[in-house]
């Protein structure tokens, strides 16, 4: 068997990794492809999404092509997980590996657990780089080549070093989110970057528009080079994801307010609260299933479905009398007046940021009086958009 190509897409929190793998997954031609996903939340949402029916895989385990390596595996026990990982993929005789890491993490680390198996080699190291932080937040790059303070802001200072020392790696970088800013930021955006990283491929996506043949002609990194520069930087004794930087999960089965919510968003994501996500579900819309999203100062809400206790009802009808039953029997442990309705949100920064987001969503968490008022029916203001994408 010839050497399996590994593909790892690092990149900073929320940068676009899974948007970009989950299309690249519908390519025929990666059909055979396997998917090695780590998070740093024990939730493993991203896992979740590249997996073809939507279900979590348990921490560290391989389901189908899909090896979820979440929480601790994709930190402490890293090379090891790989380790064990790579041995049950070559089973798979895949053509080819793609590989996402937590947007925390350190690149030397995870490029010496990712070739330590002889039969696979690394075949890129694709950096994302969000288009619309970096001219948020990041003077569109010039705070990572020039030694700025990055307004004297500790949180943003801690994202620059993270995010130059990815960038220091990689052999491609993918400007993600072109489509939220202009032309000529994009121009001086990839003139920074090409300054950082000269011998690097820069590429541009807008919505995951970059396909993985389009870098079929830039060179594989070299990892006697790499390993150079990891010793030049000072980097070999390091921990596996940025330091300061960890995952909370909040959990409540409650609905949000949904006008606290938005409130909540709007004054309380300081710039160490680097990522969020989850599922939730608000008082104005019990129905769906919610899938949030935050990275910087983006915020999404996407539609992934409906509660079980919503179908359950069969309002249109469609559900066969032991299909309702169904539900009904997967619904008796859950919550007596809720169901299977809960909010389930990993939050990622640094610690201060981290609590006082915390506190906010709970505030934004509807008091008994409220839940009463939702079950007699009575409506809430929602100032969230009437209409929400579909996550695919
Ligand atoms: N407008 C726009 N939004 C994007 C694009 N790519 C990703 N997003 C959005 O950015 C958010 C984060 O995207 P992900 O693909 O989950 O980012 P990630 O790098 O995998 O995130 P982590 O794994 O948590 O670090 C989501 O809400 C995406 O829908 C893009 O090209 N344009």
């Amino acid at each position: 068997m010839d050497n399996v190509p590994i593909v790892a897409l690092c990149g900073f929190l929320g940068s676009g990794k899974t948007t970009l793998l989950r299309r690249w997954r519908r390519d025929e031609a990666l059909a055979n492809a396997a998917f090695i996903v780590h998070d740093l939340s024990e939730q493993g949402i991203d896992a979740s999404l590249l997996s073809p029916d939507d279900k979590t895989p348990q921490a560290g385990s391989l389901v189908g092509r899909v090896a979820a390596l979440h929480g601790q595996h994709s930190n402490k026990q890293l090379s090891e997980s790989l380790g064990t990982t790579l041995e049950e993929i070559s089973a798979l005789n895949p053509s080819i590996v793609l590989s996402e890491s937590t947007g925390a993490a350190r690149p030397w680390p995870l490029i010496k657990a990712l070739t330590q198996d002889s039969r696979f080699f690394l075949r890129h190291f694709i950096v994302t780089v969000d288009a619309l932080n970096l001219h948020r937040d990041f003077l569109d790059g010039k705070m990572l080549t020039a030694d700025l303070d990055a307004h004297g802001d500790p949180a943003l200072c801690r994202a620059v070093e993270v995010l130059a020392e990815q960038l220091a790696f990689a052999n491609v970088i993918v400007l993600t989110k072109t489509d939220t800013v202009t032309k000529a930021v994009i121009e001086n955006q990839v003139s920074y970057l090409q300054k950082l990283q000269p011998h690097a491929t820069i590429a541009l996506s807008a919505r995951a528009g970059l396909l993985l043949p389009q870098l079929e002609n830039t060179p594989p990194p070299n990892f006697l080079t790499l390993s150079n520069k990891a010793k030049q930087l000072g980097l070999i004794q390091q921990t596996s994801t940025a330091e300061n930087v960890e995952a909370v999960v909040f959990r409540d089965q409650r609905p949000f307010h949904p006008q606290r919510l938005h409130e909540a968003c709007m004054n309380h994501l300081g710039t160490g609260l680097y990522r969020t996500k989850g599922f939730l579900w608000l008082a104005s819309r019990p129905d769906h299933t919610l899938l949030w999203q935050q990275s910087g100062s983006q915020i999404s809400l996407e539609l992934t479905g409906l509660w079980r206790a919503e179908l359950a009802k069969n309002a249109d009808g469609k559900l066969l009398p032991e299909e309702v039953e169904h539900l009904q029997n997967m619904l008796k442990n859950e919550h007596p007046i809720f169901g299977d309705r809960h909010n389930e949100i990993t939050i990622i920064g640094i610690e201060t940021d981290r609590n006082a987001f915390l506190s906010a969503l709970k505030n934004a968490l509807c008091t008994p009086q409220e839940i009463e008022a939702w079950q007699n029916g009575e409506s809430f203001p929602d100032p969230w958009p009437k209409s929400l994408r579909h996550s695919q």
